[in-house]
């Protein structure tokens, strides 16, 4: 199973009801913990870094945009199971997935085969389409948020950026996230909605087959830039992907398909992959791409930052297990769309209605075990076929039994809600989430209310705010000016972005004085003597709140060098790859729990060298920390 490290000294013991075993990782906007619920089950719980403090209007508009989010059952999603704003700092639970990310899969083994990547593209599909009918969006697929679980591929963090969005905590797109993923209206701020999960859908893909992000991994900006006009490599996709995926990637949003459309293309039965995919998938692939044919509920495409869709009036502010209609029990023959037999808040009856795979499949099926039990995630937990294989799934000895044992059994679909009703702006605000005390006859209709605060109320903020609150072109000329004063400021944005680091370390390069002046950049093949000796410091991400010891011993004209991280007690090798005298690149290659990257050390002028680690895959997940002599 997925190891859990250790809590760090200021990790919370107990988060509400649930108590915190261990940290599963910290990404972007907060630390992940594993935990455990009152009836003993684990669970995800990721502590977000953002503050709502004495902002109840911010808290409601961010615990309404799991609303929607959390009536999509775990069939190919780490469900929602809970989000409480009650204290300082939101946290979110969800299913607990035991297997590693598609991130991590990647890094440490490298590019999957074709059977693999066709059955996540499938898994991946049909998660964003239940999302989608849902009336949510994900707006950060990517490979950190794919986890591979045993019983096949679930897509995590489901709501989290259109609830930070919602309080303009991480506008989608905002310069700072990895672009990598993000989806030209994403990067411009426009017109954001489901289409942007189809895009990062083909991107994830990509990276799953080539181990590179799709668009590169250098600077943001040229990476942006390449979203913005590029299309990427797709040769090492398989045939069976190829033309759905360059559709996805359309630059022009309204010319990719839905999620539901590209189950209805994947799972074509004329097409060669539905035969080689677990039944499972297939009809719940099938059943929500003929959902598509009623109208969704999908919000409509919204500029960033944008509060997430409002939630249908009739949705009921209570847990999943109140949703009863929304999970219902398996069917025997799978239905296009079932239509709920109970009414919203009708009481689960005597079978565990919170998700029919939770109802279906015992808890063995998951991997679920003691924390204690030492176990590798290795590639076989992960029953897709080997990478580079090009062994269809179903073509495998034992597959098909894999795949009827593994998936859960497929719930028929929950109608779409209905759209919601017009509502009285000025009614309070509403606390949607258990935990959160909710104002005396408090319903639904008021978190439409917050959420439909008109721009005046509510202003839109970002590059859309702005072109809203510009006066409109009378005429073709006022057109062309418009146009080209907002290029000028993008322009201007731009180089600010890309020209003040630059002037910042010049400045302090500056500051330094003459004998402090940088080493020479002449290029070396070995380690040089200015690296030479044992160097420690303490690594650290400042916005993730994580730290950790660092030492490192260099001996100058070896290619390589020794990296301890001593309170995980990890020992590694850094190869030298390419480098100056200033600077080295290096691959770290290290047992778990600590994760291989590249290294880069850079000597500084004040002596002191800067240690940098990152994931090979480019991705913006890194660390970083002053390192001195010992
Ligand atoms: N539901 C879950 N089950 C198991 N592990 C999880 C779950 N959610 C997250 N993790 C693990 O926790 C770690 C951090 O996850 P997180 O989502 O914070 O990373 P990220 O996607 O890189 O960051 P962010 O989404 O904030 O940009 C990852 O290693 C991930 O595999």
């Amino acid at each position: 199973m997925a190891e859990a490290l250790p809590l760090q000294p200021g990790d919370p013991r107990e988060l509400g009801e649930y108590e915190i075993t261990g940290r599963l990782g910290v990404g972007e906007h907060g630390a992940v913990f594993l935990g455990r619920d009152r009836s003993g089950r684990m669970v995800a719980i990721k502590l977000l870094h953002l503050r709502l403090s004495g902002e109840p209007a911010a808290r409601a508009r961010f615990a309404a945009a799991f609303t929607a989010a959390r009536k999509v059952s775990g069939f190919c999603t780490a469900a929602i199971l809970d989000a409480d704003v009650e204290g300082d700092r939101p946290y979110v639970v969800s299913e607990w997935v035991d297997g590693p990310s598609l991130l991590q899969l990647v890094t440490e083994e490298g590019p999957r085969g074709a059977g693999v990547v066709e059955r996540l593209a499938v898994g991946t599909a049909v998660s964003l389409a239940a999302i989608h009918r849902a009336g949510a969006v994900h707006h950060d697929f990517k490979p950190a948020n794919i986890l591979l679980g045993r019983d096949g591929p679930r897509v995590g963090d489901v709501a989290v950026t259109p609830a930070l969005d919602a309080v303009d905590a991480a506008p989608s797109g905002r310069v700072a996230d990895d672009p990598s993923y993000k989806a030209p209206e994403q990067l411009s701020g426009i017109d954001i909605g489901p289409a942007a999960d189809v895009f990062a859908w083909a991107a994830t893909l990509l990276y799953a087959v080539t181990a590179r992000p799709p668009f590169g991994d250098d600077s943001p900006t040229e990476v942006m830039q390449r979203i913005m006009y590029d299309q990427p490599d797709m040769s090492d996709l398989p045939d069976s992907l190829r033309e759905i995926v360059a559709d996805a990637l359309a630059k022009d949003l309204t010319a990719r398909p839905s999620a539901a459309g590209l189950l209805e293309r994947l799972l074509d039965e004329s097409g060669p992959l539905a035969a080689r995919l677990p039944g499972s998938l297939v009809t719940e692939g099938r059943a929500l791409a003929r959902s598509a044919a009623s109208p969704p509920p999908v919000e409509q495409p919204v500029e960033s930052p944008q509060p997430a869709a409002p939630a249908p009036p009739s949705a009921p502010a209570i847990p999943p297990e109140a949703f009863p209609d929304a999970f219902p029990p398996p069917e025997p023959a799978p239905e296009p769309v079932a239509a709920p037999s109970a009414a919203p808040g009708t009481p689960p009856g005597p079978e565990d209605a919170l998700s029919p795979m939770r109802a279906s499949v015992p808890p063995a099926s998951f991997g679920r075990a003691p924390l204690d039990e030492p176990a590798e995630i290795t590639r076989t937990d992960f029953p897709l076929p080997p990478r580079n294989g090009s062994v269809p799934a179903g073509d495998e000895p034992g597959d098909e039994d894999l795949a009827t044992q593994a998936m859960p059994a497929v719930p028929p679909l929950p109608e779409p809600p209905a759209p919601p009703e017009p509502t009285d702006r000025t009614e309070p605000t509403p606390h949607l989430i258990p935990g959160m005390p909710a104002p005396a006859g408090d319903d639904q209709r008021s978190l439409t209310a917050v959420l439909a605060l008109p721009p005046e109320e509510e202003p839109r903020r970002g590059l859309g705010g702005l072109l809203e609150s510009l006066p409109r072109p009378g005429n073709h000329l006022l057109g062309v000016a418009l146009s080209l004063t907002i290029g000028v400021l993008v322009g201007v944005l731009i180089i600010a972005l890309v020209l003040l680091p630059q002037w910042r370390d010049d400045h302090a390069t500056q500051q330094a004085g003459p004998a402090n002046a940088p080493v020479d950049d002449r290029p070396v093949s070995a380690i040089p003597e200015g690296f030479s000796g044992t160097w420690k410091g303490t690594a650290v991400n400042p916005g993730r709140g994580a730290s950790f010891p660092v030492e490192v011993t260099f001996k100058a004209g070896e290619t390589t060098a020794r990296a301890v991280y001593p309170r995980s007690r990890c020992t590694g090798t850094l190869t030298f790859t390419k480098g100056t005298n200033r600077q080295l690149q290096m691959m770290l290659a290290i047992p778990k729990p600590c994760s291989n990257g590249t290294v880069q050390v850079s000597r500084q002028p004040d002596g002191t060298l800067q240690y940098a680690w990152r994931t090979r895959a480019g991705t913006p997940l890194g660390y970083q920390g002053k390192l001195t002599r010992a």
